[in-house]
Formats: structure tokens, C-alpha cells, sequence
């Protein structure tokens, strides 16, 4: 079994707040899911996508997976991308999050616990560009039995290393590895940014 080779991108939530679904979101004609797929083929041979849509990516080479407990939230996607996992360890990213940093993802992959590893912001847990163990199957399995739903919560209870805020920001001032795209506000100020910087 490889070590690092696998990332998750789930890609399976409710987009409540976004309004369409984020899984379909287009930047400059392009679609969000598949640049950050491109990015994290530089660094990882499986991609998994975790998706309740499977038929809008067929022909693309990449393993695609729905839910197995479903309605869970985004633990649910992460148990469901680990199951068919052939990595120890996988990244898990969301759908739309425009700056994956691979430069960040390698430091972290030296920075491995036993269960993976996370980022703290504060003393806050950032759950996504977060390395996850194969093995926490059955832990994410008996918290979702108990009700719970928070990535976050069970993350501080694995045995997870993680990335202090101010190492975190070394390679990313201004925190955008971690930004994610969960309103029609948020979309448009990173719309009115890159149009700033004239690039991605
Ligand atoms: N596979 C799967 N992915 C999920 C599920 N719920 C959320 N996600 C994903 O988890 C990531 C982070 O979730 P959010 O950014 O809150 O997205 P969301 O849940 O669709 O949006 P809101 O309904 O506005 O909270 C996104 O990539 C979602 O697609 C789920 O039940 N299954
Ligand atoms: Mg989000």
C-alpha cells in the first residue's frame, strides 16, 4: 500500500448556501473541480471524488464514489473516499476551495501523526487540505452512530498531528490555501480578485 498517493475531493454537499450546486461552479469557463484536480495530479497518482452526481464525471480517469452513509455531511464523504482508498493516507479537499497549495500539502506529508494531519487556526481545526488515515473508517463510523456530525470535533479526538497557525502561514499569509467558496459573496469577491491579479 503506497503511503501518500491518494486525494479526496468531496464533492457531495447541499450547497444550502451557495444557492447551485458548488460541484458545477465554473471559473472562466472552466470548472472549479477540475482545476483543483489538475493541481492535485501533480502530487498524488488516485484522485477519488465523492459525489451524489457520479454521471457528471465519467471518462476522466479518476476514481468516483457516492456516499455510503449518507446525509451525514462531509464525514460521511470522507468515509466513503477512505473506503475505496489504496493509501495509507489520503488527502481530503473540498470542492471549492480554489487555492490548493501542493507546496503546503508536501510539508505536510513530513508532518504526518499516527491518524493523519490537520492545520489549526487559532485553536480552531481547519478539516479540509487535512491528511486523513485509511484507518479512521470505524472511528468516523461510531461518531456518525452517535449523532454527531462534526469533522472538526472527531479530528480532535484522532490521534491527528497537526500545523500551527503561524507554520501554516509561512505559505500562506493571507490564509487563501483555505479559502472556500460557500456564498454567491464569497464567490464574487474571489471573482473581483482574480480579476485583479489577472490569473489563478
Ligand atoms: N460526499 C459528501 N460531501 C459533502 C457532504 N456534505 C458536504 N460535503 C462536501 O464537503 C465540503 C465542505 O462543505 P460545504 O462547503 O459546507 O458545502 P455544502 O455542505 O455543500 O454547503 P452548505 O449547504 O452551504 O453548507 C464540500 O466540498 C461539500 O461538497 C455530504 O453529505 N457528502
Ligand atoms: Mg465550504
Amino acid at each position: 500500500m503506497k503511503e501518500f498517493g491518494t486525494a479526496i475531493i468531496l464533492a457531495g454537499g447541499k450547497s444550502s448556501r451557495m444557492g447551485f450546486d458548488k460541484q458545477f461552479l465554473k471559473i472562466e469557463e472552466r470548472r472549479l473541480i477540475d482545476s483543483i484536480i489538475n493541481k492535485l495530479k501533480q502530487e498524488f497518482q488516485e484522485i477519488i471524488i465523492v459525489t451524489n452526481k457520479p454521471e457528471h464525471y465519467i471518462g476522466l480517469g479518476h476514481k468516483i464514489t457516492k456516499d455510503i452513509l449518507k446525509d451525514k455531511g462531509p464525514l460521511g464523504g470522507i468515509h466513503a473516499g477512505l473506503s475505496i482508498s489504496s493509501s495509507k493516507y489520503a488527502l481530503v479537499v473540498a470542492c471549492d476551495m480554489p487555492n490548493v497549495n501542493i507546496e503546503y500539502i508536501k510539508h505536510m506529508k513530513e508532518h504526518m501523526g499516527e491518524q493523519g494531519c490537520y492545520t489549526k487556526i487559532g485553536e480552531l481545526v481547519e478539516p479540509f487540505c487535512s491528511f486523513y488515515s485509511k484507518d479512521i473508517i470505524k472511528d468516523i463510523e461510531r461518531y456518525l452512530e452517535t449523532g454527531r456530525r462534526s469533522t472538526c470535533r472527531l479530528v480532535e479526538r484522532l490521534h491527528m498531528n497537526y500545523i500551527e497557525e503561524s507554520k501554516a502561514r509561512e505559505f500562506s499569509p493571507n490564509w487563501d490555501m483555505f479559502l472556500n467558496l460557500n456564498t454567491k459573496e464569497d464567490l464574487n469577491n474571489y471573482l473581483e480578485q482574480i480579476a485583479k491579479e489577472g490569473c489563478i
